[in-house]
């Protein structure tokens, strides 16, 4: 069912702002529409009632409702906006049990699978029970202990139930995420991931520390798939990988770039550092027996990811310190000048 929602609400172009807006802030947002569509006729009954009390919860959550829509569409913020979401849905529809009583316990039902459409799977589940909780304190002065009993199982089986299917979707998607993110050869990173990791690093919010990029090519790699073959290509490929993973930090990232090309992005590296972490890797290559035949080297560019400039200048500035390494005569490291602070 979530999966549904998502896909109804990434069609919703003119919500999704060109597709600027990520898929959490689109959900809140028609969470929170779907939500002042349900609750505001009963908040206008009850003024016209005159049950000022209830009138007030109601209306007040309308009034939360239309500020998150505004807030987020304004800023695309949506974590904390979530939260509070979910705490006054839960917090709204108990003061309505509290007010007007056991009819009004149906409204738990919906605010208990919405609160997994906008938290973490844990979040939510930790805040429903504190609602169920809570709602057990109200009602066991209206009810039998069979009735309460009821209502509190059927309850808590929804939360379980919607934990448990939020939780296996979460679980799905970050899986499929990893292998459209992987290459299927190499078992690196692909395109797809670096552009994604170069934005990352580009946005503001990231605390600022500069990195560097690393664009590496195989030396005369045609003449190897020429001499011996595509399928011996594909090992040099593979155990060039190794090599680079070996000679690698943790927090670096490797990357396929194109056919027989890769990229790495060596987090927090100072130019001075990039390029001994470049020369090592190029040593590494070369000694490392890709090929039983001859030996394999690779050419490397390297550009510091300056926070002034774009993923795309840095991918430039790198590809033309490879284009010189290439020029250079090969097995060659260059590094891009790069401005003082
Ligand atoms: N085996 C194999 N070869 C690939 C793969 N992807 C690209 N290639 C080959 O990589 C070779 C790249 O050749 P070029 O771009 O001419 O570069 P090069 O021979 O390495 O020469 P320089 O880069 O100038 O040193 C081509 O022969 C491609 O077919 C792959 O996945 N497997």
């Amino acid at each position: 069912m979530v999966e549904q929602v998502k896909t109804v609400a990434s069609s919703l172009r003119w919500l999704h702002g060109d597709n600027k807006r990520s898929l959490e802030e689109v959900i809140l947002v028609l969470l929170c529409m779907i939500s002042i569509a349900s609750v505001l006729p009963f908040g206008l009954f009850r003024l016209w009632e005159g049950s000022w009390l209830s009138a007030t919860v109601d209306l007040s959550l309308v009034l939360v409702f239309a500020a998150v829509i505004v807030h987020v569409l304004r800023t695309g913020r949506h974590r904390v906006a979530s939260l509070l979401v979910t705490l006054f849905y839960s917090a709204g529809m108990l003061a309505t049990v509290y007010l007007r009583g056991v009819p009004m316990v149906y409204w738990i039902y919906p605010t208990t699978i919405a609160a997994y459409f906008i938290l973490r799977p844990r979040i939510a589940l930790a805040i429903n029970t504190v609602a169920l909780l809570a709602l057990v304190v109200i009602l066991s002065r209206h009810l039998v202990t069979l009735n309460l009993l009821t209502i509190v199982v059927t309850i808590g089986l929804v939360n379980l139930f919607a934990y448990i299917f939020a939780y296996r979707t979460g679980l799905q998607t970050r899986a499929l995420h990893t292998e459209v993110e992987r290459d299927f050869l190499t078992g690196v990173l692909n395109r797809r991931a670096l552009d994604r990791k170069l934005g990352d690093y580009a946005d503001e919010r990231r605390p600022h520390m500069d990195s560097c990029l690393l664009l590496l090519d195989l030396d005369h790699f045609k003449s190897v798939n020429d001499e011996y073959g595509h399928a011996v290509g594909d090992t040099v490929l593979v155990r060039l990988c190794t090599v680079l993973r070996q000679h690698t930090r943790a927090s670096d990232r490797i990357f396929r770039y194109g056919g027989e090309e890769f990229a790495i992005i060596a987090s927090g590296a100072e130019p001075d550092a990039a390029l001994r972490l470049a020369e090592n890797l190029r040593v590494a290559v070369s000694l490392a027996q890709l090929l039983e035949q001859r030996p394999v080297t690779v050419s490397i560019g390297v550009a510091l990811m300056d926070k002034r400039t774009s993923p795309r200048e840095w991918l430039v500035q790198a590809d033309q310190m490879l284009y010189r390494a290439k020029e250079a005569g090969r097995n060659t490291v260059r590094v891009a000048p790069y401005r003082e602070a």
